[in-house]
């Protein structure tokens, strides 16, 4: 920890390394594996970018004596809201989650997801005074400071908007009829639920590091003057307040939903994933032991808040970005648009499929900026993992390595996919066979550092069941797999949730605007490009820094 607040360098690798590194990582160790050997504290650790590695490390983790698993040391803190399906180490405790909230993942729940989408779109549409494209008085250029605003927050503004990522995650997540301009505060004078929910959002990493006593109702009055305090314990009462407003609420929630799904039973037609959680957590043969507490259920609730809302968030303002960047992609997005749904209607859920150029620009901008930068397990027991040879090297075919029992292992999402932005370190206008004598994986991609959405085409990103959940015992993936949502029995269960969100999102956004970078006084397209995606916002999650944009 102590580490990740210092400036990263080869002595100091942190989780900014495998970023800042990322043109001459791989090509320094002459390998796509390499250790970090710490120090002072800490476990030693293998970094691997290599597809073949990262199989044997989470392809089959649900196995019984399965060499690895998640760490307590990342993974406990997130089970501070109630033991969950991400914090579960794994064996039992994963199965029994899984077991529950994997139905709530389901296409009526996407349904949802879509329709939220569009009408949390139309409302910020309405709130911003846009208008629509046959509007006579709707805005012909819109300047948006911050294309973050509307798809996630700004976590030092202390007048943030709700954005649409978090109004869809807390109507279809929570099942809550949340709106776009509502008051932070109540009729009674207190934080509303809403308010609450944006602030345990946007305060997520404080809260995950703040003492479980910070939390404690009466604490601050106890110990100190909260007027006195500076600006950050400020921060930490509102959290407080966030925390206690939040849990009580969901905590009568959980009663009333689970009476009234007791009540109707197969006829309950909410279909948000909390109340399906609670409906497959009642109906769940096998006794109590295979059910979940309440404290588990808000604990999944809570963490699907933070699972699905920054990501989704992070990876459609990287769209946006790069789309402003690539007018040509751009076109044939909004071409595909006009054929599909055309202007007048709103697109359907049933468009989706037929939306892939859509969907295929918000897989694109996930591989170059994959919002889960990092996957890390433990060795919980000595193995050996077989490393395939180098590129180039075919004798001898792999190599094998032993791991003891407390080394990490953390797969590069970056490498993995990207290998290489030469958004930092090379000039702009190189060809594509200069950028072929630079570093990047060309195992699995040609150009892996070209913005290609086209890459995608025909390629699943939902393997498995086909209604995102993936399969207890999946295939192994292609070469060419789409990995940014994990691989495995342990891979996101809500991809498809995301997609979707995403496809919806994008879809009425490219109908009415084109979207273009709003360059500063002087400031070149190049320019702007350095400035928004050369040195992305690194934090639980990796997003691209503050894009400004004119759609
Ligand atoms: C662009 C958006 C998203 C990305 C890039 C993403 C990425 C990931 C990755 C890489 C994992 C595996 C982590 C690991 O193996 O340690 C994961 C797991 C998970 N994700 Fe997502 N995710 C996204 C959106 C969502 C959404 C919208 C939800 C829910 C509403 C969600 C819920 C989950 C859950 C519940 C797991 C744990 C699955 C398990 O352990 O069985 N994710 N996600």
């Amino acid at each position: 920890m102590p580490g990740a607040l210092l400036p990263t360098s080869w002595w100091n690798f942190g989780p900014y390394g495998p970023w800042v590194h990322r043109d001459t990582l791989y090509k320094k160790f002459g390998s796509e594996n390499f250790s970090v050997v710490p120090f002072l504290v800490g476990a030693p650790a293998l970094y691997t970018s290599n597809l073949e590695v990262v199989r044997q490390v989470i392809g089959t983790e649900h196995r019984p004596g399965h060499p690895f698993q998640k760490s307590p040391l990342v993974n406990r803190p997130l089970g501070k809201w109630g033991q969950n399906i991400v914090a579960a180490l794994g064996g039992e405790t994963w199965k029994k989650h899984r077991r529950v909230v994997g139905p709530a993942f389901n296409n009526k729940l996407y349904e949802k997801v879509w329709d939220e989408s569009i009408a949390t779109y139309r409302q910020m549409e309405d709130a911003e005074g846009w208008g629509q494209g046959t509007d006579p008085d709707a805005k012909r250029v819109v300047d948006l400071p911050s294309v973050q605003e509307i798809s996630t927050k700004d976590m030092y503004s202390h007048n943030v908007r709700s954005q649409i990522a978090l109004l869809v995650i807390a109507r279809c997540g929570f099942g809550f009829s949340f709106d776009w301009n509502a008051p932070p505060v109540g009729s009674n004078g207190e934080m509303s639920v809403q308010e609450a929910l944006r602030v345990l959002a946007d305060s997520f990493v404080v809260g995950l590091i703040a003492p479980n006593w910070h939390l404690a109702p009466g604490v601050y009055q106890r110990s100190f003057d909260i007027e006195d305090l500076t600006i950050v314990l400020n921060s930490f009462s509102r959290l407080r307040e966030a925390f206690a407003s939040f849990s009580g609420f969901m905590t009568r929630e959980i009663m009333q939903r689970t009476t009234e799904v007791r009540a109707a039973g197969d006829a309950e037609d909410r279909v948000d994933a909390f109340t399906m959680l609670v409906k497959a957590n009642e109906q769940m043969k096998g006794g109590g032991k295979l059910k979940l507490d309440s404290q588990e259920v808000i604990g999944n609730v809570f963490m699907m808040l933070f699972a699905g809302h920054e990501t989704t968030a992070h990876t459609l303002s990287a769209t946006l970005s790069l789309l402003a960047l690539h007018q040509d992609a751009q076109d044939e997005i909004s071409q595909q648009i006009a054929e599909v749904v055309g202007y007048e209607r709103d697109p359907k859920f049933e468009d989706y499929d037929k939306l892939d150029k859509v969907l295929n620009a918000f897989l694109e901008s996930l591989r170059m900026f994959p919002a889960a930068h990092v996957v890390i397990r433990d060795t919980i027991e000595d193995t050996v993992l077989q490393l395939p040879s180098p590129v180039g090297q075919e004798e001898p075919s792999s190599m094998a390595l032993p791991i003891h029992k407390g080394t990490s292992i953390v797969i590069d999402m970056i490498g993995l996919r990207t290998f290489a932005l030469p958004l930092i370190t090379l000039p702009f206008g190189e060809t594509e066979s200069q950028l072929a004598h630079t570093e990047y994986n060309p195992r699995y991609f040609p150009n892996p550092t070209s913005f290609k959405p086209s890459r995608w085409a025909g390629v699943n990103p939902n393997p498995g069941s086909g209604d995102g959940a993936p399969a207890s015992d999946p295939e192994p993936e292609p070469e060419n797999a789409f990995t940014a949502f994990g691989i495995g029995s342990r891979s996101c269960l809500g991809r498809k949730f995301a997609t979707t969100e995403a496809v919806a999102v994008l879809t009425m956004l490219l109908r009415d605007w084109r979207v273009e970078p709003a360059l500063l006084v002087g400031e070149t397209k190049e320019g702007w490009r350095e400035r928004v995606l050369g040195s992305p916002v690194l934090g639980l999650t990796l997003g691209v820094r503050q894009a400004d944009v004119s759609n």
